[in-house]
């Protein structure tokens, strides 16, 4: 159950990390926010009270997330859930032939530094903290959540660096599984479709509506709440591992 269980929620400062910092917060666990420096993450901790505490960090950084993992164990005395929302988007054409211009390859790395690397630095780190956890009656030590996106495996024209970024994480999710298993380490990845959030809100207004009139049902974008119910389902389901689930009204994104 969440109730008193500890977390970190990387980005959790904005949109599906908010989202679930607030419902795990509202649940009865303790949270360390990790966003970066510039977010709202002080304004918002200081908004959700004693159970939520602001972490700057660069989830590139080995050094920052350690210091996130550090405030876990130091202030609420152990890690039981680590959930990766920190991520950036991009959207630019393999290669523009009005302009005669490449794809940056600076912004197709920065892309996969952040949402393949930034993901697996929190990963592997957590991994060491929540193995020194005292095994539940299953055996269980800790639960992974990962965000891909469903651009993993319908990204659109523009999407190069987005959608390799994501499907990384979603082809990890089972090895990773595997890897953590001998610990009694569960990971998953959710895959979102359209989600009502800052990320989305950059996408111009008539991209936004022509993809949403695409959802099958419900047709609208999601609301982060429906994310973050998710994250707690598959922490309290005890057989949900090394699995990616679609959370997207049936979208199939169209090129
Ligand atoms: C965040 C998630 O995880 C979930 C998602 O993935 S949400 C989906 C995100 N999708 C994207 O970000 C799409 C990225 N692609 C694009 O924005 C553009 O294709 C691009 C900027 C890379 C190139 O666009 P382009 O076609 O070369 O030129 P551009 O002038 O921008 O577009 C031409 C027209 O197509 C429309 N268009 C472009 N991409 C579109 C899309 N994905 N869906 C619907 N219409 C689109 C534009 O609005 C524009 O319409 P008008 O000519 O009527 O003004
Ligand atoms: N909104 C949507 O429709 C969808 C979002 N996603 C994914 O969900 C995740 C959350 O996205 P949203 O909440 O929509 O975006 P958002 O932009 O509202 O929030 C992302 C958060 O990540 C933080 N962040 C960015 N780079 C970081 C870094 N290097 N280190 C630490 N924090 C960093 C930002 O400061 C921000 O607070 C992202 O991984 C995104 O790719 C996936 C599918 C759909």
């Amino acid at each position: 159950m969440i109730k008193n269980a500890v977390a970190v929620v990387t980005g959790g400062a904005s949109g599906l990390g908010r989202a679930t910092v607030e419902r795990l917060a509202k649940q009865g666990a303790r949270v360390v926010m990790a966003d970066l420096g510039s977010s709202k993450g002080n304004e918002v901790a200081k908004e959700l009270g004693d159970n939520v505490v602001f972490v700057p960090v660069d989830v590139t950084s080995e050094k920052d997330v350690t210091t996130a993992l550090e405030t876990a164990k130091d202030k609420f005395g152990r890690l039981d859930l680590a959930v990766n929302c920190a991520g950036t988007a991009t959207a630019v054409r393999t290669y523009n032939f009005n302009k005669n211009a490449a794809h940056r390859l600076d912004d197709f790395t920065r892309v996969l530094m952040v949402n393949t690397v930034g993901t697996f630095n929190v990963i592997r780190l957590s991994a060491g903290l929540m193995g020194t956890n005292e095994p539940n009656q299953d055996g269980q030590r800790g639960v992974i959540v990962n965000t891909a996106s469903v651009a993993a495996y319908d990204g659109q024209i523009g999407q190069a660096a987005y959608s390799a970024s994501k499907a990384a994480v979603v082809g990890m999710t089972l090895p990773i599984a595997r890897d953590l298993s001998t610990q009694g380490i569960r990971i998953c990845t959710i895959a979102p479709g359209l989600f009502n959030t800052p990320m989305l809100a950059a996408l111009p207004e008539k991209v936004r509506t022509f993809l949403a009139k695409s959802i099958p049902f419900p047709q609208r974008l999601g609301e982060p709440s429906e994310y973050a119910h998710l994250v707690q389902a598959i922490y309290e389901n005890p057989l949900m591992n090394g699995e990616t689930i679609r959370i997207d009204g049936a979208l199939r994104m169209q090129p």
